[in-house]
């Protein structure tokens, strides 16, 4: 690329000869470079195309702009792509047919008349519509958009586009059915209550972005009240994971995890269930710090210890785990020598990994790779097999331990494109299931 700066314009212009002309020579004349240009639309009076440019910097794209934005006589430049919003265009996901309709035979098959008989069966044997239907295949992602990433409460609408990079992870990691489901409402009576109501049509809730405290309720209500795995991700999809990235960790730099000090910044939904698992794990001091007194509190009723300031838990611990939403909280010189240091926020870590290991750490890395993309498809993936209702803590830790025994020494984690990891920990998840959990559906 140069260093040059390529973008897609959406533009609209009148369907009359010389309008592509004249924003043709817009564009030249601001110095544009222009590539592909794609017809997406013709409508009765318009035409909607895409345009690539390109650009020498970030000054010339904005004159530009500027330039294409004035033109006037009907021409419209209704948005401006780089290839991460071109990637999103439309949307990421998409119901599709399983079966092509070509005939009218497929038709009566598919449809009516047809499907009246599999309604029928499932009418009197219900178990039968995880054979003849979708539903056992199917996962809800539900949000309520309160804490979306470390962006914060923006909403389930702006919250979609993480929902449906969930989707496409089931799709590819686990060949599961992920849908979407935005909810407009906070209050966790009526999440629950939605979430129950829907729940006929799905064989799994993962549950996201749902903003702590009330996460906390939600799952544990919907866990007890439903006989379908529920799974708030960002509670134990990222405990999981974080325990698979400190048990490589602890390995390579020979460190005794269970007598190691593990300090925790952010004692919201990841950072609290994160103390969680690594108390249940054997790790006898965890040490846990957050703005709210709230959260301290939830710490010391499982057991954690709460310190002061995070200058003190930086001090005290040999492994931190910061899962707080914000961007460069910990210091440079916080950090201690030989220290591991996993910066979890997302969209941008606490400390840049690159800036822990300069300043002395061992082991740093950011929710870019310690990500629970390397939990929930597994996960669910065994649960599902194992046609479990529940996911309990023996499968999350079996999920922790498949994901540890799939890193290579020095690693922390494995890539999270290697599709071994994610069938090893459906493997792992299932077995300990069928091992441990009682009430299976047995319809087969
Ligand atoms: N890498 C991964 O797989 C995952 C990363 N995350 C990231 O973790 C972050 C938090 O997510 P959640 O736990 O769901 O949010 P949350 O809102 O439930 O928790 C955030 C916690 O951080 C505390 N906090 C905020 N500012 C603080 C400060 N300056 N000092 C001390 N504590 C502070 C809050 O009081 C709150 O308790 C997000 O950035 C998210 O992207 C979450 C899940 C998975
Ligand atoms: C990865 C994820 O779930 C989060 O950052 O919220
Ligand atoms: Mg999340």
């Amino acid at each position: 690329m140069n260093g040059k700066i390529s973008r897609t314009l959406l533009i609209e212009t009148p369907a009359l000869p010389g309008n592509l002309g004249k924003v043709a020579t817009a564009i030249g004349m601001a110095g544009g470079d222009i590539g592909e240009i794609e017809t997406v639309q013709v409508g009765p009076t318009y035409t909607m195309r895409h345009i690539t440019v390109q650009v020498d910097n970030q000054e010339q794209l904005g004159e530009l702009l500027e330039v294409v934005r004035k033109l006037d006589g009907g021409i419209h430049l209704h948005a401006v792509s780089d290839d991460v919003l071109r990637a999103h265009e439309g949307g990421k996901i998409q119901m599709v047919s399983k079966n092509p309709i070509r005939s009218l035979a497929d038709l009566r098959r598919v449809y009516t008349p047809g499907v009246a008989s599999v309604c029928q069966a499932i009418k009197e044997e219900p178990e039968k519509a995880r054979i003849y239907t979708s539903i056992g295949n199917t996962v809800a992602i539900v949000t309520d958009g309160t804490a979306i990433l470390g962006l914060g409460d923006i909403g389930p609408v702006a919250g979609m586009p993480v929902m449906e990079g969930k989707a496409a992870l089931f799709d590819q990691f686990a060949g599961i059915s992920g849908v979407p489901i935005l909810l407009n409402s906070k209050d966790p009576d009526e999440i629950v209550r939605t979430v129950k109501n829907i729940s006929p049509g799905f064989s799994g809730i993962l549950l996201e972005d749902i903003g702590s405290p009330h996460c906390f309720e939600v799952e544990e209500r919907l866990k007890k009240e439903l006989d379908i795995p529920v799974m708030h991700d960002d509670q134990h999809g990222t405990a999981v994971v974080t325990l698979a990235a400190v048990i490589s960790a602890s390995k390579s730099a020979e460190i005794d995890l269970r007598e190691a000090h593990v300090g925790q910044i952010g004692l919201g939904a990841a950072g609290l269930a994160i103390c969680r698992m690594f108390m249940a794990y054997g790790v006898k001091k965890v040490f846990g710090a957050d703005k709210s007194e709230d959260a301290k509190e939830r710490l010391k009723q499982y057991g954690g210890h709460v310190m002061g300031t995070l200058e003190e838990l930086m001090e005290q611990c040999d492994i931190v785990i910061a899962t707080t939403g914000v961007p460069g909280l910990i210091q440079e010189k916080w950090v201690k020598p030989g220290q591991v240091i996993l910066a979890l926020s997302n969209p941008k870590p606490e400390i840049e990994p690159e800036a822990a290991l300069k300043a002395g750490a061992a082991y740093a890395a950011d929710g870019r790779s310690v990500n629970n993309i390397l939990g929930f498809p597994g996960i669910f993936r065994g649960a599902l097999n194992s046609r479990s209702q529940e996911i309990t803590h023996p499968m999350l830790v079996a999920a922790a331990e498949a994901i540890a025994g799939c890193t290579k020494l020095g690693d922390l984690v494995p890539h999270p494109l290697d599709p071994r990891v994610h069938s090893v920990v459906a493997e792992e998840v299932a077995k300990v299931s069928l091992a441990t959990n009682k009430n299976r559906y047995d319809y087969v």
